[in-house]
């Protein structure tokens, strides 16, 4: 009887030799304890993607159970930060020696938050999809951080026609008379004082950012807290009707083209000097069928690309 298994992976010739970028696993079903500045740590349920190069062009392939180990050890025996994720990268590396000098982790998983409401002073549960990437080539840890925010966007253009709609039913209806203010007041009350309304839409800024190698922490929850302050109109959780007047004071007053939404995004993310960003903007329309969309980069050379 045979006692010893059959290592492929270690013993095999390559059908075809030749260096590869990224050998790994994707769609890794992975639960762990998340750490960000500001936040109780907080469990997630992340889908993770687990790589390395395969640089040595013969080797059969690459040990998916070394990676897939040493990222249940994280997610069981640690809490994710930048040093526990720069620990499973070098356990990558250092399980693959001789065949991979570059690895890389990627989880995605939705950062439940708590919000409060505009001014009834509630609270509910908002989640943020994010994505944390962490990556070593020859020795240098890099971490990258994609968030997404969801708001509310009123079209410019549709708010100044339907002024004018309002304005020219107005001078229709009292083109003769006199007005006391009440009058006036009681007719701004009505759906024939105020004719129209502008369309606005479920827009989502998607910001991705490089972080400092030498970051002790990570920061999700400013980084958020940043582009909703920008923005002005973020989706709400808890609402009670003074909060919802607000939110159509804000959107009135914040009135977007995703041109404006991302000249704002940007404007923000130059004045924190992350080393580069990447940002796109979807307003997904009310008035089409289609989405707008822009996206802006910092323009480093080597960065992120439009
Ligand atoms: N490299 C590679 N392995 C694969 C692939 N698909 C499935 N596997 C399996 O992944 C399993 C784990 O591989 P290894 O990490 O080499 O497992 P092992 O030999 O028990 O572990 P070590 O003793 O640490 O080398 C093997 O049973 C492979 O068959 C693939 O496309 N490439």
């Amino acid at each position: 009887m045979q006692t010893t298994m059959p290592d492929i992976a270690n013993t095999a010739a390559a059908l075809q030799t030749g260096k590869l970028d990224w050998v790994g696993m994707g769609d890794i079903e992975l639960p762990f304890i998340f750490e960000s500045l500001d936040l109780a740590p907080v469990t997630v349920n992340a889908k993770a993607r687990a790589f390395v190069n395969l640089h040595q062009e013969d080797a059969k392939g690459i040990h998916m159970s070394r990676l897939f180990l040493a990222l249940d050890h994280l997610s069981t025996e640690q809490q994710v930060n930048p040093h526990t994720l720069a620990q499973a990268l070098d356990t990558f590396i250092t399980s693959h020696e001789g065949l991979s000098d570059k690895a890389q982790i990627e989880f995605k998983f939705e950062l439940p938050l708590r919000r409060k409401s505009l001014l009834s002073g509630k609270a509910g549960w908002k989640s943020y999809p994010v994505v944390l990437t962490s990556t070593i080539n020859q020795g240098v840890i890099s971490f990258e951080l994609s968030v997404d925010v969801t708001y509310s966007s009123t079209c410019p253009c549709s708010a100044a026609l339907a002024r004018q709609l309002i304005q020219n039913a107005f001078s229709e209806k009292f083109a003769q008379e006199t007005l006391t203010q009440s009058e006036v007041l009681e007719w701004l009350g009505t759906t024939q004082g105020i004719v129209a309304t502008p369309h606005s839409q479920r827009s989502i800024a998607n910001v991705k950012v490089k972080l400092d190698q030498n970051i002790q922490e990570f920061d999700v929850v400013n980084l958020i807290n940043l582009l909703e302050d920008e923005l002005k109109t973020p989706v709400q959780a808890a609402v009670k009707r003074e909060d919802e007047q607000e939110f159509a004071r804000l959107n009135g007053q914040n009135l977007m083209f995703c041109e404006d939404a991302a000249r704002k995004i940007k404007t923000t993310l130059e004045s924190k000097e992350f080393s580069d960003y990447f940002l796109q903007i979807n307003h997904y329309e009310s008035l089409h069928a289609h989405d707008a969309v822009a996206i802006a980069v910092k323009g480093i050379e080597g960065g992120y690309k439009a």
